[in-house]
């Protein structure tokens, strides 16, 4: 069983994710956050690659890629960075980022450096199914299961499609919009939600606009748990991390 299928195996409580960008406050912290994390009681991280042209992202972490740059990210540096204290941490890490990075990159070379630094899975959202034939054999060879997404707006075919597809977790995103906190939410997510959990046969996480523990409970009552992103950098960024325990354990709280 992998890491990732552990995580959801027997497991008694919701699961936590959270997103946190690489390189931002410079690569040095970022063993930091994550021992702070795992000691936290998170399930994984999902750790961002910096890139120009982040499409699918808010305000947030736009910022936080922008202050990564500026701190000299690169891949590169982050898998040798993960690699150098990887088993300190036993928890799965995701890898995000999108196409771009990873083709120029190389994808071979990808896979094989992010297996070495013992990357977990890796979710490219600007990658739709009809083209990841490019990416999957070559991750799957290297042990490195691809996150899905599916969105409010996929059809019930498409969700069927993608759910059938791989061993990892379905990534279900609340909007059909970016990254970022936001107040409310469409009053269809609950019924989305059970769409998804009812046509995937893999554990089903929330993700997008979740920034309070009352927003964890409530996306956890309909799925496996949840994924926070622009929250989790900002508590970070104010030195709040009584607020990240807090988000953490809403989730166990379910
Ligand atoms: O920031 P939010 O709204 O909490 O959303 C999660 C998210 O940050 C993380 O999963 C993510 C960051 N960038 C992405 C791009 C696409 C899909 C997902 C992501």
């Amino acid at each position: 069983m992998s890491r990732i299928q552990r995580v959801f195996h027997n497991s008694d409580h919701k699961t936590f994710v959270p997103y946190i960008m690489a390189g931002d406050g410079g690569l040095s912290s970022l063993k930091e956050k994550l021992i702070f994390l795992q000691q936290s009681g998170v399930d994984a991280v999902e750790i961002g690659i910096p890139f120009s042209d982040p499409v699918a992202d808010g305000p947030t972490i736009q910022q936080a890629g922008i202050r990564a740059l500026k701190e000299g990210t690169t891949l590169k540096g982050v898998l040798e960075t993960i690699q150098s204290f990887r088993e300190e941490i036993s928890i799965p890490l995701i890898v995000m980022t999108y196409a771009n990075p990873i083709l120029a990159f190389g994808v071979d070379r990808f896979a094989e450096q992010a297996a070495q630094a013992g990357i977990d899975g890796c979710i490219i959202p600007d990658l739709p199914v009809e083209e990841e034939d490019l990416f999957v054999p070559k991750l799957e060879k290297a042990g490195i299961e691809l996150i899905r997404l599916v969105t409010i707006t996929s059809p019930e075919e498409r969700i069927k499609k993608i759910t059938a597809k791989g061993n990892g977790y379905v990534y279900a995103v609340t909007v059909a919009g970016i990254t970022g906190t936001r107040s409310g939410f469409n009053s269809d997510l609950g019924s989305f939600l059970q769409k998804v959990k009812t046509a995937s046969r893999l554990p089903v996480l929330t993700g997008f606009g979740i920034s309070t523990p009352d927003h964890v409970k409530e996306m956890s009552q309909y799925c496996d748990g949840v994924i926070v992103g622009s929250k989790i950098i900002e508590l970070f960024n104010e030195g709040d991390l009584e607020g990240i325990k807090k988000l953490v354990d809403a989730a166990k709280a379910v």
